[in-house]
């Protein structure tokens, strides 16, 4: 069975309520594709109007982030049933950018995918090498750990419903996209570590994205190789762009 694609934005620090509404709206006739899995992830207090711009489209409204905890004393912070309650399906874990300047670590990212899996949300679960690891030549083992402990006790049937999404760092709002034959190197090496940690079967269902200054011009490259099962994207999620990346063929 072949793989649906699922592109995904990520709107990051970007748009107000208002704004974000109009953006919906904007991209709402560009976006239309029945063949790929269409996702805006969005600031936590967009999520609500978001969703409403987005009823009776194809659109899905996901988030950014989420805590691992069911609720209480976490001032700040997002539960699953919030997320849950306001319709979501899918939020990004782990973004290279949450590790960088809030401190998550491998393990904070492991407890959030869990609990997004015991409240039925997808995990779209992020992972990445510096520019340092991989001119050291370790990127293939540092994301293979990454993933290791993002999957710790996640059991197969669960893992054959999560995305991944391979970021590599250097390639993140730098306009330096990784070549389709660097990604898809790493994306084929993620696979073969879901077959060791599971079987094969998980491995094929298992959609793992690319990540990291897509655009436009670079989408149907990047999407034709055979473990790429389509995008998230940053910068160009904001822009009329994103109508062309989600119909890249
Ligand atoms: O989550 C998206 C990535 O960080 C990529 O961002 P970018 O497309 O702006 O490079």
């Amino acid at each position: 069975m072949a793989r649906k694609k699922i592109i995904a934005g990520n709107w990051k620090m970007n748009k107000t309520p208002s704004e974000a509404v109009a953006l919906v709206k904007e991209l709402t006739p560009l976006v239309k594709n029945d063949d790929v899995d269409v996702v805006f992830c969005v600031p936590a207090i967009d999520i609500i109007p978001a969703m409403e711009a987005a009823k009776g489209t194809n659109i899905n409204i996901g988030a950014e982030n989420m805590y691992f905890e069911e609720s209480g004393a976490y001032t700040g912070e997002i539960a699953p049933n919030m997320l849950v309650d306001a319709g979501v399906k899918y939020v990004v874990l782990g973004h290279s950018e949450r590790r960088e300047y809030f401190a998550e670590t491998d393990e904070t990212v492991n407890k959030k995918v869990l609990k997004a899996f015991e409240h039925g949300i997808t995990p779209i679960i992020c992972c990445g090498e510096s520019l340092t690891q991989r001119k050291q030549g370790i990127y293939i083992d540092w994301i293979r750990m990454q993933i290791k402990i993002a999957f710790q006790d996640v059991t197969a049937d669960q893992a054959k419903k999560a995305v991944i999404a391979y970021e590599p760092i250097w390639a993140i709002g730098t306009g330096e996209t990784a070549t389709s034959d660097q990604a898809e190197e790493v994306c084929a090496a993620i696979r073969a570590c879901i077959a060791e940690v599971y079987d094969d079967a998980t491995a094929a269902e298992i959609r793992i994205q690319y990540g990291g200054s897509v655009n436009a011009g670079n989408a149907a490259e990047l999407f034709a190789k055979p473990d790429i099962d389509g995008g998230l994207v940053g910068g160009a999620s904001l822009k009329a762009d994103f109508g062309k990346i989600v119909n890249y063929k």
